[in-house]
């Protein structure tokens, strides 16, 4: 399939893969394979009937595996700085911005980020939080990290996944600034909507999941099965 429509001009998947995977312990994440394929093949492959283009950022000393319909650059020390590097290798007018680590993208959801787009020009997918909150109670006095602090309502809230879309030129704008200011953020949206952009809230899906400590490892093994058996 060739770009939607929904988009004028050429349009990018970005892929920020070039994180070293602390947190998981199993070398550079973006390699890591589950049932047979690597979190950045699956991620590489749910997104390149979408677009004109693939582009990822590897941490650096390491390849592209063959036959993946993408090109590597070398990615930042961190996400910020690697999709910053992204963006700058290539000239597509629309972007989306998407984890190596959420490897189960389904292609519904990619069809509702692209549509969101057209309107505001910066969307990403979300899922509305569905846990009770609370914060810990660092800082109230008899209380400690351990303990309840207080209730936080989780009504209007959401967890921000990715993938996330924007014209080009307004993530751009939006990283260059945060670069002269000296802000990090942990995503592309937040550093958009800092700056007053309207970013809309697409629904996303559990399966989305960013493989981030060993338990995740586990889920995704065990939904990997019924992933490729085509139930998505
Ligand atoms: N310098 C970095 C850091 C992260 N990422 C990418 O950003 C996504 C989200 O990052 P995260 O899950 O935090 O990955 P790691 O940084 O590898 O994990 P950790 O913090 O455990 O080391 C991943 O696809 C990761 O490869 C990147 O491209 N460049
Ligand atoms: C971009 C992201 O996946 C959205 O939830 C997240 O912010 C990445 O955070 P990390 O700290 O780099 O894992």
């Amino acid at each position: 399939m060739s770009a939607p429509c929904l988009l004028s001009g050429h349009s990018a998947a970005l892929i920020p893969a070039a994180g070293s995977g602390t947190r998981l312990g199993r070398g550079p994440k973006a390699f890591v394979e589950v049932a047979g394929q690597s979190l950045l093949a699956r991620s590489v492959q749910a997104l390149a009937p979408h677009v004109d283009e693939v582009v990822v950022a590897l941490p650096p000393g390491t390849e592209l595996p063959p036959g993946l319909p993408a090109r590597a650059i070398v990615g930042g020390e961190t996400r910020q700085e690697s999709v910053r590097r992204l963006l700058q290798a290539t000239r597509a007018e629309r972007v989306l911005v998407h984890d190596a680590a959420r490897p189960f993208l389904p292609e519904q959801v990619v069809h509702a980020l692209l549509e969101a787009l057209v309107d505001t020009g910066a969307a990403t997918v979300a899922l509305p939080v569905a846990d009770t909150l609370v914060r810990a109670g660092t800082g109230i006095p008899g209380l400690d990290s351990g303990c309840w602090g207080e209730l936080v309502p989780r009504e209007d809230l959401w967890a921000v996944q990715t993938p996330q879309g924007f014209a080009r030129s307004v993530l751009l704008a939006a990283h260059d600034r945060a670069r002269a200011e000296g802000y990090a953020a942990t995503d592309d949206a937040g550093l958009v909507a800092r700056q007053g952009g309207r970013v809309r809230l697409v629904p996303g899906d559990a399966r989305l999941f960013k493989v981030t400590a060993p338990g995740d490892l586990a889920l995704a093994e065990a939904l990997a099965t019924a992933w490729d058996r085509g139930q998505r």
